[in-house]
């Protein structure tokens, strides 16, 4: 039984890592990396492909190995932490979250574009009568007002979710715009709160402490951070910051920090840092998980992928929009020889 605790955490390094890396884990990191977990007291540990259940494609990048391959592994290795599916409701349908549930997953996170909650009613009813933890999971809630991202999370009440997240897909939300969404959500809805960040503006470590201040207590991190863009908030370095202020996540550091450097490190091709790529997301609002794709266009155009973040940002492009990459890089290509050519 999981043991109560102040703050509970979920680690996405095994899903969100999975965009840092173009979907390529194998069954023996997920094995390793969630058996560690798992003996670390960690809560929950979200394994699937980056873009969620089913997400493998030519759109958003083909896994290694088969996602139900992975989510089987890391349950064999958990007797304390539950293992948690993510789902964008139209990549995956009810039928992959059925047989995640069948293979031991124990939470569902049905994850929506911010102004989009509605599409998650079936998925979340569906979570539920699986008898799944289930939360709703805001994606890009920078993009939205603050009234709006309230009336969206309390559709997702309605539908039934225990929690309700607000993700900082692109890392761009300011530490003030953090205070006042999780603040509105304490003071209208009753289901647990959460907070999902991205550290692209070094903001991500700041922001979740503000969200713990304002009473969210279901946190993601990743591990060596492990996550999209410049990765997610740091885990092994937020369970030490959070044993200073005396607030108990039941993680144990030392094997965190294990984990960390002995088994994750070695996972990377090159490290999480913050460069000029994903800084960029940040400042221009844009998904963390566009990082590759907008990296390889700029090479097959031979153009700065900078350029073609901050028009994706300008043009306000979301999850799903990722054809719109290369798009978008052909037009900037383009413009590039007729400036040459004039
Ligand atoms: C494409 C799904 C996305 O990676 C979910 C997530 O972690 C986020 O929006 O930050
Ligand atoms: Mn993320």
């Amino acid at each position: 039984m999981t043991q109560q605790r102040q703050i509970y955490i979920t680690e996405v390094a095994l899903r969100d890592g999975s965009h840092a890396i173009a979907h390529q884990y194998t069954v023996d990191q997920v094995l390793k990396v969630a058996k560690e977990l798992n003996e670390a007291h960690v809560p929950y540990i979200e394994v699937s492909h980056g873009d969620g259940l089913a997400g493998s494609s030519l759109q958003y990048g083909i896994s290694r190995t088969n996602e139900f391959e992975l989510i089987e592994a890391a349950v064999s290795v958990c007797d304390e932490s539950k293992v948690a599916v993510l789902l964008l409701p139209g990549i995956g349908t009810m039928k992959e979250l059925k047989q995640a549930a069948h293979l031991g997953a124990k939470m569902a996170r049905i994850a929506t574009h911010v102004t989009e909650a509605d599409v998650s009613a079936q998925h979340i009813a569906l979570a539920k009568d699986l008898g799944m933890e289930t939360v709703g999971f805001l994606m890009m809630s920078h993009m939205a007002s603050v009234e709006k991202l309230v009336e969206q999370a309390k559709l997702m009440e309605s539908y039934g979710a225990d929690t309700v997240y607000v993700v900082d897909s692109a890392g761009a939300l300011l530490p003030h715009e953090v205070k006042e969404r999780i603040r509105a959500l304490r003071q209208h809805v009753d289901i647990n709160i959460g907070f999902h960040g991205h550290n692209n503006l070094s903001l991500a470590m700041a922001n979740t402490l503000v969200a713990i201040e304002e009473g969210a207590t279901r946190i993601d991190g990743s591990v060596r951070c492990l996550g999209a863009g410049a990765g997610n908030t740091q885990t092994e370095v937020l369970i030490a910051v959070l044993d200073r202020l005396g607030i108990d996540t039941g993680v144990d550091l030392y094997k965190m920090m294990d984990l960390a450097e002995d088994i994750v490190a070695p996972i990377l091709q090159v490290p999480q840092e913050i460069n000029r790529d994903s800084l960029v997301l940040g400042y221009a609002g844009v998904y963390s998980s566009f990082l590759l794709h907008a990296q390889r266009a700029a090479k097959k155009f031979d153009i700065d992928s900078r350029d073609i973040l901050i028009e994706l940002g300008k043009r306000k492009v979301v999850g799903g929009q990722e054809d719109m990459i290369v798009d978008v890089a052909a037009e900037i290509a383009k413009k590039k020889l007729e400036a040459v050519v004039r």
